[in-house]
């Protein structure tokens, strides 16, 4: 089991996780954690807010001398913003002042259905939840995973495929290693040069535009082993449990697994990844000697990983806060008018591949540990490499 909750509102004094399944000995720091922070709160398209925090990490439990104990781990990441708020986010009803009030809802936001539902006539008692201001502590949380699964040689990585319609186009026989190393020098966080320039461009046209932009992020999971998730109930089906973790991401409307959308459009010929054998395989230290060309199934099967790399991908609409106005109708008068914005961000595309890549990772974490189980890292090693002798005679 590797589950966990997140608290917290945009505007509030900080944001909470509490972790739990993660075992005991496995090596955690903040900087591990601030790292990935550093990398959301960047990209470019950002607005405002992110000028104004530096995201960083405490780790308030379950981790003591750089090491997990297995108890609950609590994350938090403060608002640096919350200075600015203290009397209109405060707890206290005495600081109640019902001429602040948002009353205009706007289009593409939680706003409306989120108030209609929890009968509020303030926007902002929902707005501030439903921003994505919550992925900070995501991502926070997807460091814990990273950590776990980065012990057993697994790699996750994250970056943008499209941005604005510009398709990067993946550089042929490229190692992850190198991978990693063009997405993280990228502003855009993609690992195709050309099309970063041109992703930039089409940035600086809708900023200056008062438009808005969404994009496609790719996630890669690398060094699994066969066996994670299962085809024999519909909430174990690891492609699954994948797509619900991007798809809860603000913002997100699609999902794809490998070649997703488009197998509908082939015939099965063109789709269905042929299985090869090579004993050879497992001399020279992969864990099956059972292998394919081609991974158009993105890397499961069935629900189950298949030992080809995970490639799932997600959509990101434009934000929907835009400079240019939006007809909307004000909740009490019921008046229309037209949504502004003071602030917001033109392009969030890349910094939210750093939060697909921790849902990823988090979701990975958890079907390994249903996996190998294991409350101490030194048991679930024992239990990995047993089953990974297994598999090399199978
Ligand atoms: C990293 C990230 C940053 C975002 N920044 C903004 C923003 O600055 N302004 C905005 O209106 N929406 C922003 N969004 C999108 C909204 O949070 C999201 O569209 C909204 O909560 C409605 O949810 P839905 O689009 O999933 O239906 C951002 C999303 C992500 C993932
Ligand atoms: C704060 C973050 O993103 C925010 C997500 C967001 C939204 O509506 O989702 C709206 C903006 O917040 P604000 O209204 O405070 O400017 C973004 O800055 C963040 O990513 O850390």
């Amino acid at each position: 089991m590797f589950r966990y909750l997140t608290a917290g509102e945009s505007h509030g004094p900080q944001l909470t996780a509490i972790v739990e399944g993660a075992p005991s000995g496995l090596k955690l720091t903040e900087s591990d954690i601030n790292a990935d922070l550093a990398r959301r709160q960047g990209g470019y398209g950002r607005g405002g807010r992110m000028k104004i925090e530096t995201d960083r990490v405490r780790i308030l439990s379950g981790v003591r001398w750089g090491e997990t104990l297995g108890s609950p781990i609590t994350l938090v990441v403060e608002n640096s913003d919350w200075v600015n708020w203290e009397q209109r986010m405060s707890p206290y009803a005495e600081f109640r002042d019902d001429s602040i009030r948002v009353t205009r809802a706007r289009p593409g936001h939680a706003d409306l259905p989120g108030a209609m539902k929890y009968a509020h006539n303030d926007v902002r008692n929902i707005l501030e939840r439903s921003s994505a201001r919550e992925t900070a502590i995501r991502v926070a949380v997807g460091a814990v995973a990273k950590a776990y699964l980065n012990r057993f040689g697994i790699s996750v990585t994250g970056c943008v495929t499209e941005l604005g319609g510009v398709r990067a186009e993946r550089p042929a026989d490229a190692g992850v290693k190198e991978l990693q190393e063009k997405i993280a020098k990228s502003p855009v966080y993609t690992y195709d040069e050309k099309a970063e320039v041109e992703m930039m461009e089409a940035i600086d046209r809708a900023k200056e535009a008062g438009d808005t932009l969404g994009g496609v992020v790719e996630v890669r999971v690398n060094g699994l082993p066969v066996g994670l998730g299962s085809h024999v109930q519909w909430d174990r089906r690891l492609d699954a449990r994948l797509a619900a973790a991007v798809m809860s991401i603000q913002a997100f409307k699609g999902v794809e697994v490998g070649a997703g959308f488009e197998t509908a459009r082939l015939p099965g010929s063109k789709v269905h990844d042929e299985i090869f054998f090579d004993e050879q395989r497992v001399a020279r230290g992969e864990k099956t000697g059972f292998y394919r060309n081609t991974n158009r199934a993105g890397g499961l099967e069935g629900g189950i990983t298949n030992g080809e790399e995970i490639v799932i991908y997600g959509a990101m609409k434009p934000i929907p806060t835009l400079y240019t106005p939006l007809k909307s109708v004000d909740m009490l008068s019921k008046e229309p008018f037209e949504a502004t914005v003071e602030r917001s961000d033109c392009c969030a595309v890349p910094a939210a591949s750093v939060v697909a890549e921790a849902v990823v990772a988090i979701e990975i974490a958890g079907a390994f540990k249903e996996k190998f189980g294991g409350d101490s890292v030194s048991e679930t090693a024992r239990n990995y490499s047993s089953y990974i002798e297994y598999l090399r005679e199978f």
